[in-house]
């Protein structure tokens, strides 16, 4: 694959090493610094874009790689309030877009398996919490892994009822705990990233799947997963 990297800090560094290494090429390379020379013509050579920058990035970018007709995997989070709009233009545009909170296989089963228990849980009187722990550059908070999460059990619990609790400590690049309690148990479902590496390895699976496609896709139609 022929890749732009938009954004190109921890995780596009982390992803230009992996691609590297299984023979990919990186043909571009964008961050705050040369963002604004960055025109469409610049991504016409590329098979795919990867973009993980900021929240207040994103949307710009997503419009670049339509405008190029480069189809776009987004990891960065915090932005999705715009999705609907953005929908509407990739599909004006009959483009492609793969969006995911978090690209980690582990994170998406750990999705699959909150949803089966809280179904069951929910019914049987337990409440339902959610804490999250990150890095302290993280810019957004929830994380949007904890915002996925929240969305795909919420509908078993009363309105507002799961709440998110976010800290942030040197060095952790992504822990989360997900707790149902009632009067006699605690049942607690935590996924701890070891490294970003998780991240970055569904991140590059999701740009091969995603070029040849037009449309809107998320970690589900990678995985097949609920
Ligand atoms: N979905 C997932 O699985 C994951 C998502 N993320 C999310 O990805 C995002 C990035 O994370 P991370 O790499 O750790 O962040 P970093 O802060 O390490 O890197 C962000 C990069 O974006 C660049 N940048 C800033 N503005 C723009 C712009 N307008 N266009 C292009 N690039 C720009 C920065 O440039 P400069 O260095 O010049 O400032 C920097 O290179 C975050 O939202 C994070 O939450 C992170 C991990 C996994
Ligand atoms: O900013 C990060 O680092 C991460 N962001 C994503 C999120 O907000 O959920 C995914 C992962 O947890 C790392």
């Amino acid at each position: 694959m022929k890749i732009v990297l938009l954004g190109y800090g921890k995780m596009g560094r982390y992803i230009e090493q992996l691609a590297l290494q299984a023979g990919h090429q990186v043909v571009l390379r964008v961050d705050e610094d040369n963002r604004e020379q960055i025109g469409a013509s610049d991504l016409a050579a590329a098979d795919v874009a990867i973009e993980f920058s900021r929240p207040d990035a994103a949307v710009a970018n997503i419009d670049l790689a339509l405008a190029a007709g480069v189809p776009i995997v987004v990891g960065t989070t915090g932005w999705l309030d715009q999705l609907p709009a953005v929908r509407l233009r990739v599909e004006r545009a009959g483009g492609a877009l793969f969006y995911a909170s978090n690209f980690s296989i582990g994170v998406n089963v750990f999705f699959s398996a909150a949803r089966q228990m809280a179904r069951k849980l929910a019914h049987e009187g337990y409440t339902a919490r959610i804490e999250e722990i990150h890095h302290t550059e993280k810019l957004d908070a929830p994380s949007g892994t904890a915002l996925t999460l929240q969305e795909k059990i919420a509908s078993q619990f009363p309105p507002g009822a799961v709440p998110i609790e976010s800290y942030r400590e040197p060095d952790v690049p992504g822990t989360h705990r997900l707790t149902f309690t009632s009067a006699v148990d605690t049942i607690e479902l935590t996924h701890t990233a070891k490294s970003r590496e998780g991240f970055a390895r569904g991140a590059l699976s999701a740009a091969a799947w995603i070029i040849g496609k037009r449309g809107i896709f998320t970690m589900s139609d990678l995985l097949g997963s609920e």
